[in-house]
């Protein structure tokens, strides 16, 4: 395509995505929320207050408490039970071994056990599933028929850290067998097995998980009435919250006009807003969200202009003119550059108003300082692109792991919480910790693995995938193995770094490990972010767009 910029004509290349799929569909839930917000308030903090009774009521030592925690956080709705649930949690590890001891050989509450501890960063032991292994050291083949048992076991095994080969033999265990059990489950047990195997509770996004699972509960002959009816609710209010959320964003977003001022880029703000809603869905976390949706959708635009449309030239002015920061440089850049490049200075300048009304605008700086680094990253891999240099994998990976864009995620989405986080902590997350680095990998490896087609046709820096091959002389498929060992390695550093919690706190690992868990779904069966238009738009309508039938 020829368009004259400056000018000069210049060569431009277009990688053709698709519109928005949305259009200005949030849009209309702006009038909507000026009724009365939430019909069902009354009745929804009143079952709200029962479940909390019920919750507090119920033994910790009693195994059917390890249920309720489970079916309450799986329902979505343990978030108003933090303070509750934390303390039952500890009062549980604290007499672990004991609790174990007692339940004997019953699999699935020791399991279960195990998971819920680990999930919140308990260190329990997994020397408890030793006991369920016979002489050879295998895991015992009557389990195999014990199918509530061996889901538990497949859910548990996958917070393994590593060095626990029990986990892994038991992840294999137990995948195997659910496998071939299936055919011969009821409905009811052969969908929770195939959603399981499909994904674990660990990858799985809290708001599409209690989509699902309260849909699953429904049909649970015994299920709680009062629970399901609360999280039903609870799931509408919430998503009513998002949709007027997204709305204010779509008015923000149409004001940039992506399809005119920069029409060559991914116009893919609904998708953003998604991406962050699974970093936080909370109410308290409303702000947060704000400036996390703002800098992802920016740096969408951002890196489209890095990967397809500039030239190099322009590419070393707009680097240029971020590390600098200042609305100066506008006069330095092309049209089309002006106007990503003010709106970036604009949501930046407009966090830091906010946030120096509680005196934490040095927040942003931390968050600027990652966006300079991702940029210098782009800026490499553009200009690797134009030599046809194709890196060894280190080299690589060095700077393609800073352009996974998580580093400065991770450190952008404590920008605007609400949580009082120390200068340690921001120190910590721009020094690129071990878990930022593992959902970065995470992110890499699969975004390139999903793109490695198109990217290859489509004019793109080499993926990893390339690079591997041609360093190893391997066929693809030898070099997505080794990645697929690569991300299952940094889910067991993700999984580790959640016991180390003493000196960060967990809500700040918990957003690394959303993060990670949306690239997973965003990228294990292709790129759902850049083709937008089917899965993960049924996605979203079920996330944002469709009430729960009560
Ligand atoms: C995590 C962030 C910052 C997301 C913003 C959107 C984005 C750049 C997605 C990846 O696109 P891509 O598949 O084209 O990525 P890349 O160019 O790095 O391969």
């Amino acid at each position: 395509m020829e368009v004259v910029v400056e000018k000069v004509p210049v060569p431009r290349r277009s990688a053709n995505f698709h519109p928005s799929v949305w259009g200005d569909h949030f849009l209309a839930y702006a009038s909507q929320h000026k009724e009365k917000f939430f019909e069902a308030e009354g009745e929804l903090q009143r079952l709200r207050e029962e479940v909390r009774k019920m919750l507090t009521e119920t033994p910790d030592e009693f195994p059917g408490k390890l249920d309720m925690i489970d079916t309450i956080q799986r329902l979505g709705v343990s978030y108003h039970f933090e303070s509750e649930i934390e303390a039952s949690l500890q009062k549980i590890f604290d007499a672990y071994s004991e609790l174990n001891h007692k339940d004997g050989n019953d699999l699935h509450t020791i399991a279960l056990r195990f998971r819920l501890l680990r999930q919140k960063g308990f260190r329990a032991s997994c020397d408890v599933f030793d006991k369920f292994k016979n002489p050879e050291g295998d895991f015992k083949e009557s389990l195999a028929s014990n199918v509530l048992g061996m889901l538990s076991l497949y859910e548990a095994a996958n917070f393994g850290v590593h060095g626990e080969k029990v986990l892994d033999e038991a992840l294999k265990f137990t995948s195997n067998n659910l496998e071939s059990m299936v055919p011969s489950l009821s409905n009811f047990l052969a969908a929770q097995v195939v959603q399981a195997l499909k994904l674990p509770i660990q990858k799985t996004l809290t708001r599409l998980g209690a989509r699902q699972y309260i849909s699953l509960y429904q049909q649970h002959e015994s299920h709680d009435k009062l629970l399901l009816k609360f999280a039903k609710l609870d799931f509408n209010k919430l998503q009513k919250l998002h949709q007027k959320e997204l709305s204010g964003l779509t008015k923000w977003w149409k004001g940039l006009d992506v399809a005119t001022n920069l029409p060559f880029a991914r116009d893919r703000l609904v998708e953003c807003y998604f991406w962050i809603l699974g970093v936080y869905f909370e109410p308290k976390y409303c702000f947060a969200r704000e400036v996390l949706t703002k800098v992802i959708s920016i740096t969408s635009i951002i890196d489209d202009i890095y990967d397809v449309y500039a030239t190099v030239d322009e590419l070393i002015v707009f680097t240029d003119a971020i590390e600098r920061w200042h609305i100066t440089e506008l006069d330095r850049l092309p049209s089309y550059m002006k106007h990503c490049y003010r709106a970036l200075l604009d949501i930046y300048k407009e966090f830091e108003e906010k946030l120096a009304k509680e005196g934490k605008s040095d927040r942003v700086n931390y968050s600027k300082l990652e966006m300079k680094k991702l940029a210098k990253g782009y800026l490499q891999e553009a200009i690797w692109f134009h030599n046809g240099y194709v890196p060894k994998v280190e080299e690589h990976m060095k700077v393609t792991l800073v352009t996974a864009g998580y580093m400065m995620l991770a450190t952008t989405s404590m920008v605007g919480m609400g949580d009082s986080l120390t200068a340690q902590t921001f120190d910590w997350v721009t020094n690129e910790p071990l878990i930022v680095r593992a959902a970065s990998v995470i992110g890499r490896l699969m975004d390139d693995m999903a793109g490695h087609e198109l990217e290859q046709e489509g004019g793109h820096v080499a993926t990893a995938v390339e690079c591997y091959v041609n360093e190893y002389g391997v066929t693809k498929r030898e070099a997505f193995d080794e990645f697929n060992k690569q991300v299952a390695n940094a889910w067991k550093d993700i999984n580790g770094e959640c016991l180390n919690s003493n000196a960060v706190p967990m809500a700040v690992l918990e957003r690394v490990v959303n993060l990670a868990k949306v690239i997973n779904l965003l990228y294990k069966e292709g790129d759902w972010y850049t083709h937008s238009a089917t899965k993960l738009k049924d996605t979203i309508t079920a996330a944002l767009i469709d009430p729960i039938p009560m």
